[in-house]
């Protein structure tokens, strides 16, 4: 069985809405729409979507916060609301919003706490931690209250919190929101290096997609409660037909000639001496012999497919075209 394994999971909230002075209209809408995940032991899975469209719910559905209006949720071979206790030992949750520290105490002792709370060995812990000491750098604020940190800081405690206990999942919540650009690419590359040991499962939500091309090698995509896209973002850019592209520098405007074959124009700019080219059937090579066949070339870049691009067109695309 996987790790994490949903079929039909959908979570319902009533909504009471106020309709003119006295009457209150009650309204049930479905955040999460039929949800089917199968995540294996090991997997990197992002879950994105714009706003509102059940990331969020679906993380506490799996994590036992929320227990599922209908369909089915295993983690761990566990259902996440009636085993929560024990669900809580096999998995570490990061929720930018809310934290597992202890506001008033220095980091290490929230550290020290957690070791009894999860009865972690002390050798195993303090192996642990001090992977994490180094990696994410903590030396110098460990003996900070938390609500001194600063967001990046507290961000690289709570990573470390959640992972004392060597859960099997890590869940985490857009964990690199709000991060200065030092902050996130340590972030990542902890993150990166984690998923890459192979022995936790990492399932994040985020709206940075450099967190996505960074760290997931799948990618499920949820809009109005759905999955609209469960894949690699290779996959993604092939069905979106993504292109990539090459921007050429020339010593000659381009004169107007219409594009080497298997190529389309883009872009003509710098007084018609930068001319970027979408490839569609030629490779970069061909394109470029082409290119310098014609004696002009000075210089060229090969651009790979933007994954803002491609999912800003996902995001927009018109339900029916969606699968
Ligand atoms: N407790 C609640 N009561 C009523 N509606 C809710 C509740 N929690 C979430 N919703 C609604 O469910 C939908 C999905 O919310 P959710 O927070 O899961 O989205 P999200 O994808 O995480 O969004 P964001 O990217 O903005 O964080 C939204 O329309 C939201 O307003």
């Amino acid at each position: 069985m996987a790790l994490i394994e949903t079929r039909g999971l959908r979570k319902e909230f009533v909504v009471r809405r106020k309709v003119g002075r006295l009457r209150r209209e009650r309204r049930v809408t479905a955040a999460v729409h039929g949800v089917d995940l199968s995540i294996e032991a090991g997997e990197m899975v992002g879950y994105i979507g714009p706003n509102g469209a059940g990331k969020s719910t679906t993380l506490k559905m799996l994590t036992g916060v929320l227990s599922p209006s209908a369909g089915e949720v295993r983690v761990c071979g566990l259902r996440p609301v009636a085993a929560r206790t024990r669900l809580a030992l096999r998995i570490g949750v990061v929720f930018g919003q809310r934290s597992q520290l202890w506001w008033d105490l220095p980091l290490a002792e929230s550290f020290r706490l957690l070791r009894h709370v999860y009865r972690v060995p002390a050798a195993e812990h303090s192996a642990r931690l001090a992977r994490c000491r180094r990696l994410l750098e903590l030396d110098e604020f460990l003996d900070t209250p938390v609500r001194q940190l600063s967001l990046g800081q507290r961000m690289r405690g709570e990573i470390t919190a959640a992972l004392l206990h060597a859960p099997r999942i890590l869940f985490l919540d857009e964990p690199t929101i709000g991060l200065d650009v030092v902050s996130k690419q340590s972030v990542r590359a902890f993150l990166a290096e984690l998923g890459a040991a192979g022995d936790t499962t990492l399932m994040l939500t985020t709206h940075d997609l450099a967190d996505i091309e960074r760290l997931c090698r799948r990618l499920v995509v949820i809009d109005h409660g759905r999955v609209v896209h469960d894949g690699t973002l290779g996959e993604l850019h092939a069905r979106y037909e993504s292109r990539r592209r090459v921007v050429a520098e020339l010593d000659a405007p381009w004169d107007g000639a219409a594009a080497p074959a298997g190529t389309s124009i883009e872009a003509v700019e710098a007084d018609a001496h930068r001319v970027t080219f979408a490839l569609h059937t030629a490779t970069a090579g061909e394109l470029i012999a082409s290119l310098a066949a014609g004696g002009a070339l000075r210089d060229v870049s090969v651009l790979e497919p933007d994954i803002e691009d491609v999912v800003s067109r996902l995001y927009a695309a018109p339900e029916p075209t969606r699968s």
